[in-house]
């Protein structure tokens, strides 16, 4: 055995301590190996075949000696993206990145484990029975233990953390919790739309959301001196707990902001039950008898698809004449009355692109509060490959090849395509389609 034979043989055997969790082994070949990131033929390193298997031990050791969990292997995958993908939790846990120092300015709330699809696993228990308890309300809103977060226009008010700035670091922003007290530029001569959306885990701590959008955008900073308005579009810079209380937020603001009057006969409606129900004030409106549906907020559920060619090698992604240039996504659609998750996302692939799906298979869904869809997210097996574009949605559609779809994934495609970031289910349905497809 040469040198170079001798080295392989370790580098082998450390793969193999890790993926089988044996931690003795792991050690004596620690010693030895000057880099602990080596890769295998695939692009694995240590830290994801521990990863793969569960063995948060072994997570733990090896990011004690340093290894790096940004490596990416040669489809793509982190250790943390292998390690969500085999459910493995609490190695998910290890390798999420720990919030920073900067949290302990404001509530520190984490999802459920196993929860992957951003916007998804709130924290909070709903607590649904003390919607109707207005004197309960009223107290867990105005008490001294109580979370509000505020929305203007849709966009959740979020706070500078100024001791970033000052250190020279890029500004961070978080989302503005307040106390009731804080909130008197808020409440003064208004009654704004107020939701109760849960009580944390410790069950101490109520949160509620509170529209601001009355007042004026200069005056937000008497509630908090850092606070700022920075566009919807910040929810996706929250950490995953933070996210999915604004979504639920988001999508019940939005919906009191539309539905003003009753849509059954024009009159006012008022905003009951925590911000979950809205009632017409007309007290013989048919919409008061049988059932209340107009009275509740709306989830439009959309199917999102990741449509496999029938070979099983390619993937058909499609860009809307609104997508930035280069930009590819999976075809979506909302379901239409009278119509089951299979069904719609043969009609909406044949509408978009002319392609027929046979089996559809569920993989998860993601709340989407812009406003109110439910995102499906489904592998859909094509029967056919040519493809009718219809020109009213999309500018361009086509199969990719799993290596083009890596390359888009990694932002390393030649022709710079890019698709969808993690936190959109588009994201996670591709990659799921990458990794069925990959070998250890
Ligand atoms: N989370 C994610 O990863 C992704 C999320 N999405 C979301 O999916 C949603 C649906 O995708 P999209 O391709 O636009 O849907 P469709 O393919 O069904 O096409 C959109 C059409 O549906 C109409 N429409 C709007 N709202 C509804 C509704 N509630 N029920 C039925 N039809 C409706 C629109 O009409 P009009 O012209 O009148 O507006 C528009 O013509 C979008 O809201 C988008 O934000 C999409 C891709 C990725
Ligand atoms: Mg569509
Ligand atoms: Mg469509
Ligand atoms: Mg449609
Ligand atoms: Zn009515």
């Amino acid at each position: 055995m040469d040198k170079h034979d001798i080295y392989e043989t370790y580098v082998e055997k450390f793969h193999e301590a890790a993926a089988g969790g044996d931690t003795d082994l792991l050690d004596s070949a620690v010693k030895v190996l000057p880099n602990l990131n080596v890769k295998n033929d695939k692009g694995w390193t240590a830290l994801m075949f521990a990863a793969r298997n569960g063995h948060a031990n072994v997570v733990k050791l090896l990011l004690d000696r340093g290894c790096d969990c940004e490596v990416i292997n040669s489809t793509g995958q982190t250790a943390l993206g292998i390690a969500q993908f085999w459910n493995q939790h609490k190695v998910v846990e290890l390798l999420e990145a720990p919030p920073s120092s900067s949290s302990s300015s404001g509530p520190v709330l984490q999802t459920e484990p196993g929860v992957t699809n951003f916007l998804c696993g709130s924290p909070l228990d709903r607590r649904a029975e003390k919607r109707k308890d207005k004197k309960w309300l009223d107290e867990a809103l105005k008490g001294s233990s109580v979370e509000i977060i505020s929305f203007h226009n849709l966009s959740p008010v979020v706070k500078k953390l100024p001791d970033l700035t000052t250190k020279g670091l890029d500004a961070e922003y978080r989302l503005m919790t307040s106390k009731y007290a804080d909130l008197s530029v808020v409440f003064h001569n208004q009654t704004p739309a107020v939701i109760f959306l849960g009580v944390d885990p410790s069950g101490e701590v109520p949160w509620f959301a509170v529209d601001v959008s009355h007042v004026p955008e200069e005056k937000i900073k008497d509630i908090h001196p850092y606070a700022e308005i920075m566009g919807y579009r910040s929810i996706f810079s929250f950490k995953k707990a933070e996210a999915a209380i604004c979504g639920q937020a988001r999508t019940l603001l939005a919906w009191h902001d539309r539905y003003q009057f009753c849509p059954t006969c024009g009159a006012k409606t008022t905003i009951e039950e925590g911000g979950y129900k809205r009632k017409c004030t007309d007290a013989n409106c048919r919409s008061l008898k049988g059932t209340h549906n107009t009275c509740y907020p709306r989830v439009d559920p959309t199917v999102i698809m990741a449509v496999v060619s029938p070979d099983g090698k390619q993937l058909l992604l499609g860009r809307g004449s609104k997508f930035p240039p280069l930009f590819f996504s999976c075809l979506a659609g909302f379901v239409e009355p009278g119509e089951s998750i299979e069904e719609a996302c043969r009609r909406e692939v044949f509408e978009e692109a002319g392609v027929c799906v046979g089996h559809v298979q569920y993989h998860s869904c993601q709340p989407w509060p812009m406003p109110a869809s439910l995102m499906i997210g489904c592998i859909a097996h094509a029967t056919s490959t040519d493809i009718t574009i219809d020109h009213d949605e999309l500018e361009e559609a086509r199969w990719f090849s799993r290596q083009e779809v890596i390359q888009i994934l990694t932002s390393q495609h030649p022709q710079r395509l890019s698709c969808p970031p993690e936190f959109a289910i588009a994201h996670q349905i591709i990659r799921s389609w990458v990794n069925m497809t990959s070998n250890l």
